[in-house]
C-alpha cells in the first residue's frame, strides 16, 4: 500500500506485531496488556510526558544527560549516580551501537564480553537482549523519568521492549534516525517503521498512559541550519500524531550564535503548534529541548565547560523545556559517571542563575524568528506539493528531490548539496542553497551575510569557511576565522 500519512489499522498493526516480537527471543516477554497494567502502576513522579507538562507551565528548562552502559547494574549505578551527585531532572538510557542496527547477536557478545573483563565494553545499555523484566530493575531503581535514547531506524522491537519495561520516554523519528545514522535506509522504510513505533504509543496513549516522544532534533549536529532541523522535528511530529501520540518534544541542536539559537527555540514551539493545529491535531502537548553543542569539543576540560555553560545558558534564555547536556570528556569518548554528573552539575548552576531572567524580544531576535519561519514553511509547503498534501509521501519525494537536505548525512538518500558557513556574527547561513525553495529575498540575506564575514576575514566566501568552521569550537572559537 502507498506511503500515507495514515493512523495504522490495530490489525494491521498486530499482525505486523507477530513478526515484530519474533525478531528476538526476548520479544517474547512483552504481553500488550500487562505492559499496560504496569504502566498504569508507574508514579506520576517518574512519567516523563507529565514532568515535561509541569516544567513548560513553570517555564522552568530541567536538566538531561545520556548514559548507558552495557549491564543492568552497572547501569543502575550509573544512572543513580547522575540523579543523586548529578542532580539529572530527567533521566536516560542510551542504547548501544549494535541494538541500533538490530544486531542483537554482537550486542549479546559485548554483554557476555563486559561480564569477563569487568567493564562496559558496549557504548550504551543493550535494552532488547537485557529483555523486560531487566528495564523494569532499571526504572524501577531511579526516583526521576528516564527515556530511551538511541539512534534505531527500525526501532519496533526496542520500543516494545522498553515501553514494556517502564520507559516513559522513547527518542527518534523516521527521518532523524536514518538520514544521519544510516547508510542505505529507504527513507519509505523507516518512515514505516516509526510509523508503527507511534502507533504503540497511541494504543498505550488509548489506555490512558501518556508516553513523551521526542524526534531527533540535531540530526549530523554539524551546522545544520534551524530551517531544516524545524522541517524534519514538524513532519514527524505530525507524523506522530497522526498514530495518536499525545506528549511530543521537538529538538534543536545549539549552533551557538545567541540571537539565531533562540529564535531557533521559539520559532519550533510555534510552527509545531502552527501545524498540528492546520491538520486538526488539537490536544498535543508539546516541548522542546536544546542540545548543547553537537559538534566537535575542546579536549580541554576548562574549555569544554564553557561550550557546556554556554549551551546551558541558552537554553535558559529559549526558556527550552529542557537542554541535553554533554560532558568535558565529550572530545574523548563515554564519559566516567564522574564527569558526566560534573556536566549536569554546571549546567544546573546557569539554569538556575537564568531562571528569572526573561530575555526580551528585541528586533533582531523578532526578524531571525520571521526568517527562520518563513524558510521551514517554504519547505514545508513544498514538501505538501510534492505529496499531493500527504506530507509522509511528499518528504520521501522531497528528499529525492533535495527539497530537503541534511548537510553532512551518510545517508546516500539525502541529497547532500547544501554548504552551510557561519556568518560573521556567527550564526549558521547557507553558502550553497542545493535544491532548497528558498524565496530570492531570503538567499540574499544569505548570501549579505556571508558576504559581510568575507570583508572582516579579508577573504572571499569559500568552502574553506566550512571547514574552518567545522573545526572552530574544538580550537577554542566560535567562527572559524583564518588564523
Ligand atoms: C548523540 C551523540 C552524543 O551522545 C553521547 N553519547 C553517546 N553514547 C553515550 C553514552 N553511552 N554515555 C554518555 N554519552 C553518550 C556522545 O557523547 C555524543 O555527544
Amino acid at each position: 500500500m502507498q506511503l500515507a500519512n495514515k493512523k495504522l489499522d490495530w490489525d494491521e498493526f498486530l499482525h505486523i506485531r507477530q513478526e515484530v516480537l519474533n525478531t528476538w527471543p526476548t520479544g517474547r516477554e512483552v504481553d500488550l496488556a500487562e505492559a499496560v497494567a504496569y504502566q498504569s502502576g508507574i508514579p506520576v513522579s517518574r512519567r516523563f510526558a507529565e514532568k515535561l507538562a509541569q516544567a513548560k507551565q513553570e517555564k522552568l528548562t530541567l536538566a538531561q544527560p545520556r548514559a548507558g552502559v552495557a549491564l543492568v547494574h552497572e547501569h543502575i549505578e550509573l544512572l543513580r549516580y547522575l540523579q543523586d551527585e548529578g542532580g539529572a531532572d530527567l533521566l536516560p538510557t542510551t542504547i548501544d551501537s549494535y541494538t541500533r542496527q538490530n544486531r542483537y547477536q554482537e550486542a549479546q557478545s559485548g554483554i557476555e564480553e563486559s561480564r569477563s573483563v569487568g567493564r562496559s565494553m558496549l557504548n550504551g545499555f543493550p535494552a532488547v537482549n537485557h529483555g523486560v523484566a531487566a528495564c523494569r530493575e532499571v526504572t524501577e531503581a531511579l526516583t526521576v523519568p528516564v527515556q530511551v535514547r538511541h539512534g534505531t531506524p527500525d526501532a519496533r522491537l526496542l520500543a516494545e521492549i522498553t515501553l514494556a519495561g517502564g520507559f516513559t520516554a522513547y527518542e527518534g523519528g523516521g527521518i532523524s534516525y536514518n538520514i544521519p545514522y544510516a547508510k542505505d535506509v529507504p527513507l519509505e522504510r523507516s518512515i514505516r517503521d516509526w510509523q508503527y513505533v507511534d502507533r504503540l504509543v497511541g494504543y498505550y496513549e488509548e489506555q490512558g498512559i501518556s508516553i513523551n516522544r521526542e524526534p531527533f532534533g540535531p540530526l549530523t549536529g554539524t551546522l545544520v541550519p534551524p530551517c531544516v532541523s524545524h522541517s524534519v522535528a514538524i513532519i514527524e511530529a505530525l507524523l506522530a500524531a497522526e498514530q495518536g501520540v499525545k506528549s511530543i518534544t521537538l529538538g534543536y541542536g545549539q549552533c551557538g550564535n545567541l540571537t539565531q539559537d533562540v529564535a531557533a527555540v521559539r520559532s519550533l514551539e510555534e510552527l509545531a503548534d502552527e501545524y498540528l493545529n492546520r491538520f486538526g491535531y488539537h490536544n498535543v502537548v508539546i516541548t522542546t529541548v536544546f542540545h548543547q553543542w553537537m559538534g566537535g569539543f575542546p579536549q580541554d576540560e576548562s574549555k569544554a565547560f564553557g561550550v557546556i555553560s554556554w549551551g546551558a545558558a541558552t537554553a535558559a534564555l529559549a526558556k527550552a523545556t529542557k537542554v541535553i547536556v554533554k560532558t568535558p570528556h565529550e572530545a574523548l569518548g563515554i564519559p566516567t559517571k564522574e564527569a558526566n554528573a560534573a556536566g549536569i552539575r554546571a549546567t544546573k548552576q546557569v539554569l538556575n542563575m537564568l531562571k528569572d531572567q526573561p530575555l526580551p524580544e528585541f528586533e533582531d531576535l523578532r526578524q531571525e524568528k520571521e526568517l527562520i519561519k518563513e524558510e521551514t514553511r517554504s519547505i514545508l509547503e513544498k514538501l505538501l506539493d510534492f505529496g499531493d498534501g500527504d506530507i509522509a509521501l511528499g518528504t520521501v519525494r522531497g528528499f529525492q528531490a533535495g527539497i530537503i537536505d541534511v548537510p553532512f548525512a551518510p545517508s546516500r538518500y539525502n541529497a547532500g548539496r547544501l554548504l552551510p558557513a557561519r556568518d560573521h556574527q556567527g550564526a549558521v547561513r547557507l553558502l550553497d542553497f542545493g535544491n532548497l525553495p528558498f524565496r530570492e529575498d531570503i538567499k540574499e540575506i544569505h548570501r549579505e551575510k556571508i558576504k559581510q564575514r568575507g570583508q572582516t576575514e579579508g577573504r572571499d566566501p569559500s568552502f574553506q569557511m566550512v571547514i574552518d568552521d567545522i573545526y572552530a569550537i574544538g580550537k577554542g572559537m566560535l567562527v572559524g576565522k583564518p588564523r
